[in-house]
């Protein structure tokens, strides 16, 4: 306890008794030879190396497991480093600058890796993990993320061909606009309209009320020069609903607004440093008139008479931009979830409390059982959303194929999927990366443990593209028992089943795990549908509204099924590497077992497994924790994470935690001077007033 962090009160003075300093100075051992002789020498050891001595498999092959190829390892591996060693894209003062600081500084990373993209001739695989590794949120996202995305998917050959080249040059910079201030969930409420006016062979685009400026576009607010605006398109006095439309905000001259247009930035977010790095936007149209092809006309188009045109397919293709994001929005969950539990893991092998009363050694708090209940599910769901991204990706690559063909019928099933599994995934990551914050105790409240920042900059994830209450009631609506609904048509036996578990080991059999997450599945939705028709007399809409509580409790199941079910596929293929299947075999049953644990309410209430079998669920987890244990550092270090990209110095690989700690906070603005700013003006009065009354006692 005295060697650890709860001693504060020396190391308090001695740290802030120095006297007055430069912006640059050093903490006092710093400026002591023997002190950085120390430091260096500290350097060079690898505090977790007794932790990596103890994994039982090959983490090299790990790392091609997790990264998916050989060749995506090299890839990442040289992107990560590039932008590690380049001096621009530090980012270690970023909580300290102020938004305006750091806007530019956002605008200069994304102009210089624009910069080094094109030097080094980098392919667009190479490009998009540059970008990543960067690891700042800035217009750039959304440009290449949904603006060139939904000028591919709703433009035109000619459209695409006019557009896309502009965009891949950066001569043009693009947004998409579609949330407005009254609505963002109901994308059929939006009220901007764009009304075509025959005589010039235009559209007039307009906000007609306040509610209906656009509203949290991001990129809009002070970078993009053009954005893919949603509005209700008009012709002949009819309202035909939304469509898109390729609108200039900018002058491309000098990026003053064009005539008609209001917009600017809709202010800071929630957190320092993180999200405000992006300049989420308003955006106001007074009558702007636009030509008829900046309509995107894929799906729909308007003659130069004005007639409306609808092509034979399904309206939703509108939606394809945010089915295409939803599902990245997936594979990034377990990017962010990894990074929180990366750092979690190695400082909870690097911190010790406790455990000795005679000044020997502590206890390193990964011992601890309760930490290993609370992290080793993380780790376990950091690699299950990798798994389950990867087949999202397919997925979406399929159902993309299949529309070229005109082949309509997996989008409802790409719909739900993406919608569900981006909901769950995005939940349990915010929730899990505050969790790992606490994990790391007083230090993880530190900006330099990168935990604050990492959650501000996620937790939105919960609400853009779609609040996750919303998209969660989509899946609701899946009719027909295909792909991943096909266990629905077991729907006799999957009633009745009983689970046939008789000892803890039988929880590692994937038969049983699968059984029951199905079982469970699908008598809570057989539930729901009977609870909405009994509390629907007459309409089935109002059952759906009074049940839509335990909906989301039946879709959340349906999706931790899928979740459990691709994480088996993936253990079931071959897996090269010592020791690499078995880890993830143990990983795959901490996930399922965790969630049968946390949810036993609904397997026990719906009849899936006895308490009996829920206890034995929860004796195997305790094994596989401890299974887990010597190996959690070395399934961390698969990640491959630089120290620049973790951004952390509780995560650092080399876990010489303390000197980074001691060192960052010398960092701080605060510091730059010994005496506060404010001191001659607010303390010193303060406490010479108070000095002067007790002098009058
Ligand atoms: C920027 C990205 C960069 C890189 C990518 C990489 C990683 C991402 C990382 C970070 C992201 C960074 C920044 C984030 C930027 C954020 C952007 C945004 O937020 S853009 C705005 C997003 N807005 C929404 O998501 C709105 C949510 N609402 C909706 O999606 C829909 O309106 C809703 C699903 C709620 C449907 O409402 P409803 O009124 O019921 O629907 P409608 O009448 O229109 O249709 C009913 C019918 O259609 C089916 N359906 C609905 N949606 C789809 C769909 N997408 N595809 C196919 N089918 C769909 C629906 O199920 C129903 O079917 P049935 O009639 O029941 O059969
Ligand atoms: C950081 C960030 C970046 C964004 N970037 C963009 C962008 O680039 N472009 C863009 O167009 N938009 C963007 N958005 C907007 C985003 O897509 C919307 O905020 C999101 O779709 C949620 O819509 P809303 O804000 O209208 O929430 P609301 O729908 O108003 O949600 C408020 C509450 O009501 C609940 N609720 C709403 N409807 C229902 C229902 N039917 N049943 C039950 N509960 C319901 C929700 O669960 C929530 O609790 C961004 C938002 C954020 C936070």
């Amino acid at each position: 306890m005295w060697r650890g962090g709860s001693n504060t009160r020396t190391c308090k003075r001695r740290f802030f008794s120095s006297p007055t300093r430069s912006r640059h100075h050093r903490p006092p051992y710093m400026l002591h030879s023997r002190g950085s002789q120390h430091l260096k020498a500290m350097a060079e050891v690898d505090h977790l190396a007794a932790e990596r001595a103890t994994a039982r498999f090959d983490v090299e092959e790990m790392k091609v497991a997790w990264a998916g190829s050989r060749h995506a390892v090299h890839v990442a591996d040289r992107m990560a480093r590039l932008v590690a060693s380049d001096p621009v894209f530090r980012k270690d003062n970023r909580t300290m600058l102020s938004r305006k600081e750091l806007f530019k500084d956002t605008l200069r990373k994304a102009a210089h890796a624009w910069k080094r993209i094109v030097e080094l001739r980098l392919t667009e695989e190479e490009a998009d993990l540059l970008r990543q590794y960067v690891d700042q949120p800035g217009y750039v996202d959304l440009h290449w993320g949904m603006f060139v995305p939904a000028i591919k998917g709703q433009g035109t050959e000619e459209q695409q061909h006019k557009w896309l080249p502009l965009a891949y040059k950066f001569q043009i910079i693009g947004c998409y606009a579609q949330t407005e201030l009254g609505h963002g969930s109901n994308v059929q409420g939006l009220e901007t309209t764009a009304t075509f006016d025959p005589k010039t062979d235009e559209f007039v685009i307009h906000s007609p009320t306040l509610t209906s400026s656009k509203w949290w576009p991001g990129g809009l607010g002070k970078a993009s020069t053009h954005a893919v605006v949603y509005a209700r398109l008009i012709t002949e006095g009819k309202d035909y609903g939304i469509h898109g439309f390729i609108v200039q905000l900018r002058s491309l001259e000098d990026h003053s607004p064009l005539p008609g247009v209001t917009l600017g930035d809709i202010g800071g977010k929630f957190g320092s440093g993180a999200y405000n790095s992006m300049d989420n936007g308003v955006l106001r149209f007074d009558h702007v008139r636009i030509p008829r092809d900046q309509m995107l006309m894929r799906l729909s188009q308007v003659t130069r008479e004005g007639k409306y045109v609808h092509s034979n397919v399904p309206k939703q293709l509108l939606y394809g931009t945010m089915v295409y994001v939803r599902q990245s929005i997936v594979a990034d969950a377990s990017k962010a979830l990894s990074r929180a539990v990366c750092i979690a893991v190695r400082y909870s092998a690097v911190r010790k409390q406790f455990g000795s009363q005679d000044g020997g050694p502590e206890t390193q708090v990964l011992n601890y059982k309760t930490q290993q209940s609370r992290l080793f599910p993380l780790l376990a769901s950091a690699y299950a959303f990798r798994f389950v991204g990867d087949w999202l990706n397919w997925l979406y690559t399929d159902v993309t194929q299949k529309l070229e063909a005109k082949d309509f019928s997996t989008l409802q099933e790409a719909h739900a999927c993406t919608a569900g599994l981006k909901a769950v995934t995005t939940s349990v990551t915010a929730d899990a990366i505050e969790e790992c914050r606490k994990l790391c105790g007083g230090h993880g409240y530190l900006n330099s443990s990168g935990l604050p920042e990492l959650f501000a900059v996620y937790v939105p994830a919960c609400t853009y593209e779609g609040d996750n209450v919303v998209l969660l009631l989509q899946l609701a609506s899946g009719k027909q028992p295909v792909g991943t609904m096909a266990y629905m048509g077991k729907v006799q036996y999957l009633m009745q089943c009983k689970s046939a578990v008789s000892s803890a080991e039988d929880w590692l059999n994937p038969d049983a795990i699968q059984e029951a997450f199905e079982a469970r599945a699908l008598r809570m939705a057989v539930n729901c549908a009977q609870n909405i028709s009994q509390a629907a007399s007459q309409e089935e809409a109002a059952g759906f509204y009074e049940r839509s509580p335990d909906l989301l409790e039946a879709a959340v199941a349906h999706i931790q099924l899928i979740i459990v079910t691709k994480f088996i596929e993936k253990v079931h293929q071959e897996i090269p590497g010592h020791g690499v299947k078995e880890q993830l075999q143990a990983l795959c049953n901490v996930y399922a077992l965790y969630i049968l644990h946390k949810h036993l309410g609904d397997f026990l209430a719906t009849g899936c497994i006895t308490p009996r079998q829920g206890a034995l669920a929860n004796e195997q987890l305790g094994k596989l924790y401890a299974q887990v244990r010597p190996n959690a550092v070395a399934l961390v270090d698969a990640f491959n994470y630089t120290d620049h990209y973790l951004g952390s110095v509780l995560g650092r690989y080399d876990g010489d935690v303390y000197p980074a700690l001691y060192e960052e906070a010398w960092k701080d603005p605060l510091n730059e001077t010994v005496v506060p700013e404010g001191y001659h003006e607010y303390l010193r009065p303060l406490i010479k007033q108070q000095q002067l009354k007790l002098s009058r006692l």
